[in-house]
């Protein structure tokens, strides 16, 4: 929360008590499960893959399961549109219905990762958030497109394809409220600062950062996030596929609300289980309160 003033610029981002997060007092720990898939070209096999993997996050004792960004999918302009489903017409997306039906059946909360999604003849980089009745609980779509050109190194046009979501996603789960972001959603810290102002404690980003962009920046990007917010940053992508045209970085990860890294992993396939304890959330406000030191007066002015 920014700090009580009168000016009028800071207005937005002071919020009614109604807005404000009261996160049930039984949940103080719990764990979470980052499911780092191996993506194929073959979507029932990606689905399987993904539920497989999702069991054995749970095994471990994850209530909260992650996916990576674009994992019933190769993260290629080649795959989007074959791929894409229409999650307003359930009963024929395969994702949409593994996805429910394994929340429901473990009563988990589960942040879907991101699919391709067909609405209204666009397609969006989208994930879905399904509580542990097996409902949707929200849709975040990607707001900020991958589209970068560095001669000699990269080129990604993410917008030749995709449509971009025009709002911010926050939910209320069994495990607290989180924002959502995908992947270059993360370059945005005015997006991570509007998520702590309403409540969040963890920010979820499924990505799928590259090898070129990733080993400089995926790591300090969700230390950075989760440091200047006070809260828990969770990233979740796919592993590296050597043959695929787009090198995968990997590396899931788990930072908690100093910018420490609780827990992360390497390229390969694997499950990263972690625990999140919000105590840390308030020892860490209340031992540096960020939101009382702001000076908004200043910057905003
Ligand atoms: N998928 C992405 O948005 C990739 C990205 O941001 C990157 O740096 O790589």
């Amino acid at each position: 929360m920014m700090a009580s003033s009168t000016s009028s610029s800071i207005e937005h981002t002071m919020l009614a008590a109604s807005e404000q997060l009261q996160v049930p007092s039984s949940i103080t720990k719990f764990k979470i499960g980052l499911c780092q898939l191996s993506v194929t070209s073959e979507k029932n096999q990606n689905l399987a893959c993904a539920h497989n993997s999702i069991k054995a996050a749970v095994k471990c004792g994850a209530s909260l399961v992650v996916l990576p960004e674009m994992w019933n999918c190769p993260y290629s302009n080649d795959y989007f549109a074959k791929f894409a489903e229409d999650f307003e017409n359930e009963d024929a997306s395969p994702t949409f219905s593994m996805l429910s039906e394994a929340a429901c059946s473990h009563g988990i909360t589960i942040v879907g990762g991101s699919v391709p999604e067909s609405s209204d003849g666009q397609l969006y980089n989208t994930s879905c958030v399904f509580g542990p009745d097996g409902k949707l609980k929200a849709k975040h779509r990607k707001i900020h497109l991958f589209d970068i050109e560095i001669p000699g190194d990269i080129t990604f046009k993410e917008s030749d394809f995709f449509a971009a979501g025009d709002k911010p996603t926050i939910v209320d789960t069994d495990v607290g409220r989180i924002g959502i972001g995908i992947c270059h959603d993360i370059r945005f810290p005015e997006l991570a600062a509007l998520y702590r102002a309403k409540g969040a404690r963890i920010i979820c980003y499924p990505g799928a950062f590259n090898i070129s962009t990733g080993e400089l920046l995926w790591e300090v990007m969700q230390r950075a996030r989760a440091a200047d917010n006070q809260l828990f940053v969770a990233s979740c992508s796919p592993s590296r596929d050597s043959s695929g045209s787009y090198a995968i970085w990997g590396h899931s990860t788990l930072v908690g609300p100093s910018g420490e890294i609780i827990a992360t992993s390497g390229h390969e396939e694997t499950v990263v289980v972690a625990e999140i304890d919000y105590s840390k959330i308030e020892l860490q406000r209340k031992g540096l309160p960020l939101d009382k030191q702001k000076r908004a007066d200043i910057y905003l002015s």
